[in-house]
């Protein structure tokens, strides 16, 4: 046999790139295999996964105390105290109770004054849900958990259980057969003579790997045969995912692993420009990787560091999280903390432009999804107040600064097919995260402005005009550029076969009908608010005007609940729930577009998704939504 020279190296990065290239196919194939999912612990997620359940299940106490009528509870001051009788003003609850009608907020018991067995006394007023966890105040049924690809902590195995996932699809575990070669090569435990080299590189490579979810299998130690190489790795390649050699990749007379690659498949690359490490052999058989590590520990170390670990990451999507490093970042939003503790805020975390900008996330004790949706911890110090919108915060993160880098941030109106895009996202890049937060359209644009997002969603009606977005945005901005996603049907969102008989805005001052609203800077309250305008109806005839919830999905699922009778949002929200909708509007739901994001690969990524087929007929699934105008941008110049 010749031997084999490997002269013509080339950089690692340029290996891996082509390596991986010719890997394509078998990187973009996700094997799939459903499992319990009290046993994910650091698997990863092949599908999106759906809650089953909400999250909490009911309306819950957050404290022990009293749970009360709020409006019962108003005027009540230090002068004035209210007095409450047990059983028609309050009952006393604990913490995790439920809380039923007609009580609807909760005062903990160091802040009520018993009178007697029977009345208690108070000197604060509570509003409406005042530590209450609202119903599927984490999550509701029909939302997704976790897009595809994400890799599961112990929390996030919680969080499945809370949402009643049981079983899940994950990527199948790797499985890698380690070959070792070698005439001299005796196991260590079986040493006779002092030339004979102890097989050792076996256990560094499969505890190594072991790391990264693969299954290691380790042959039995071959000769320097050609022949016996060649059947093994044809016979093996059929079972196993990767196949590793180990070793006989350089130029020796008995170097076997490049003609026996090549022979069954092709080598792709021999010889790198590393040292040590180059003599490694990339080679494809089956369509699947079989690589050759080069024999002395160190230099097989760093083949396997550099090219077998990004392999198997790349192949199952496994994410390696770190939780070490510390780096400096804005606040995106004024936040109020306690004065007497320490607090430690959630927060998810992307780079836009040049700073990193960091998004509170649930505050709540009980809101597990703020663990799962972490990139970093900003801890408020005993005796801060107030952290400013903008100011300067040490953020200490959870996942690796690399990974945040990639992060997308989507401030702003609330829409289900972020969601969808989030999970697009995954499906073709999964380093990339989208980090969404919901402060409704006026905030997203505020966001923009700012320089807190990379896009921001909206639907902002002008009455004058009857144009979207556009006069809103340049009461801040002057340039700027904006994307449609979608148009979207937005209406009344009433119980299964509409038993309050809602047909239009006159309809929600009827009596017996409970409304509910979407917060002050939602877009939907501004349709509402304009509509009732425009018919001469006030606020005040409406039964439950003031009870807000910060999404289409919490909105429709209260009525699901019976909390209220009719709400307006979007019809993919009524949707989840078998609700009944009467379409009010069709309206315009843009993406206004941070400069500096524009030209980025990111947003090309996007662009390419959101246009395709592919998320169009996934969209239109979903109910309401038309995407006839999808990815088209305007421009406004001053
Ligand atoms: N004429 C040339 N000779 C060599 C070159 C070269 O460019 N021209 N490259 C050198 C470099 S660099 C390296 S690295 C080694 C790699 O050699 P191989 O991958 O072919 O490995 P072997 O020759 O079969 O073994 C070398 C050495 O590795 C240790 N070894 C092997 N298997 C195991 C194992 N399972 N457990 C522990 N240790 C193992 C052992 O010490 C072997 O002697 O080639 C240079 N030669
Ligand atoms: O490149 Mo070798 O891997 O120096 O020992």
């Amino acid at each position: 046999m010749k031997r084999r020279f490997y002269l013509n190296k080339k950089d690692l990065e340029e290996t891996v790139g082509i390596y991986f290239n010719e890997l394509k196919d078998y990187f973009l194939k996700d094997d799939i295999e459903y499992i319990k999912a009290r046993e994910g612990i650091n698997r990863i997620t092949a599908l999106p996964i759906i809650a089953n359940e909400n999250v909490p299940s009911y309306n819950s106490s957050a404290m022990d105390g009293i749970a009360v009528i709020s409006k019962r509870t108003y005027g009540a001051n230090e002068s004035n105290p209210v007095i409450l009788e047990k059983g028609k003003d309050f009952e006393y609850i604990n913490t995790g109770y439920p809380i039923n009608n007609p009580y609807d907020s909760v005062i903990m018991i160091e802040n009520i004054e018993i009178i007697d067995d029977g009345h208690v006394q108070i000197r604060n007023s509570v509003y409406p849900y005042k530590d209450v966890r609202k119903v599927g105040e984490d999550i509701c049924k029909g939302e997704m958990v976790f897009p595809r690809y994400h890799t599961l902590t112990s929390s996030d195995i919680s969080f499945l259980m809370m949402a009643k996932v049981f079983e899940i699809p994950v990527i199948r575990k790797m499985k890698i057969l380690l070959i070792p070669t070698g005439n001299e090569i005796v196991k260590p435990e079986e040493l006779t003579e002092e030339f004979q080299i102890p097989e050792t590189n076996s256990l560094m490579i499969k505890n190594y790997l072991e790391h990264f979810n693969a299954v290691v299998d380790i042959n039995e130690i071959l000769p320097d045969d050609i022949n016996i190489i060649k059947n093994i790795i044809a016979e093996k390649i059929k079972e196993y995912d990767l196949i590793l050699l180990n070793a006989g990749s350089s130029a020796g007379s008995k170097d076997f692993t490049y003609h026996a690659i090549n022979d069954l498949g092709k080598v792709i690359i021999h010889g790198i420009n590393i040292k040590p490490g180059k003599p490694a052999v990339l080679g494809i058989v089956n369509e699947k990787p079989v690589i050759g590590l080069p024999g002395f520990p160190v230099s097989c170390n760093i083949i396997m560091e550099d090219i077998v670990k990004p392999l198997i990451l790349n192949k199952t999507k496994y994410e390696i999280y770190y939780d070490n490093e510390i780096i400096e970042g804005i606040s995106a939003k004024r936040i109020h903390s306690s004065i007497t503790e320490k607090e430690y805020l959630r927060v998810g975390v992307g780079k836009v432009g040049e700073n990193y900008v960091a998004i509170p996330l649930k505050r709540g004790a009980a809101n597990i999804s703020a663990i799962s949706k972490q990139d970093g911890i900003v801890y408020i110090e005993k005796g801060i107040e107030v952290v400013e919108d903008g100011e300067e915060v040490s953020i200490h993160l959870k996942r690796s600064k690399k990974l945040i880098d990639n992060n997308i941030l989507i401030i702003g109106s609330h829409d289900l097919l972020l969601y969808l895009l989030a999970d697009f996202v995954k499906k073709y890049d999964k380093n990339i995260n989208i980090v969404s937060a919901n402060v409704g359209s006026l905030g997203g644009i505020l966001s923009i402005a700012k320089g807190y997002s990379h896009l921001a969603g909206m639907h902002l009606l002008d009455p004058e005009t009857g144009e979207y977005n556009i006069s809103y945005i340049k009461e801040y901005m002057d340039d700027f550029k904006l994307m449609n996603l979608s148009y979207r049907e937005q209406g009344f969102i009433v119980q299964k076969g509409n038993p309050k008989k809602i047909k239009d805005f006159e309809d929600l001052t009827k009596d017996g009908v409970r409304y509910i609203n979407r917060q002050k800077t939602a877009g939907t309250r501004i349709l509402l608010d304009y509509n009732l305008d425009k018919k001469g109806i006030s606020p005040k005839e409406i039964h439950g005007y003031s009870d807000e919830e910060y999404s289409h999905v919490n909105l429709a699922l209260k009525i699901k609940k019976d909390m209220a009778d009719v709400g307006l949002g979007i019809r993919a929200a009524a949707n989840i729930y078998n609700l009944d909708f009467v379409p009010v509007a069709l309206e315009r739901y843009d993406l206004l577009i941070q400069d500096s994001f524009l030209n980025d690969k990111r947003f090309e990524l996007i662009m390419n998704i959101i246009t395709s087929n592919e998320f169009k007929e996934e969209a239109e699934k979903l109910g309401g939504y038309i995407l006839k105008d999808t990815g088209k941008i305007w421009e406004v110049v001053k």
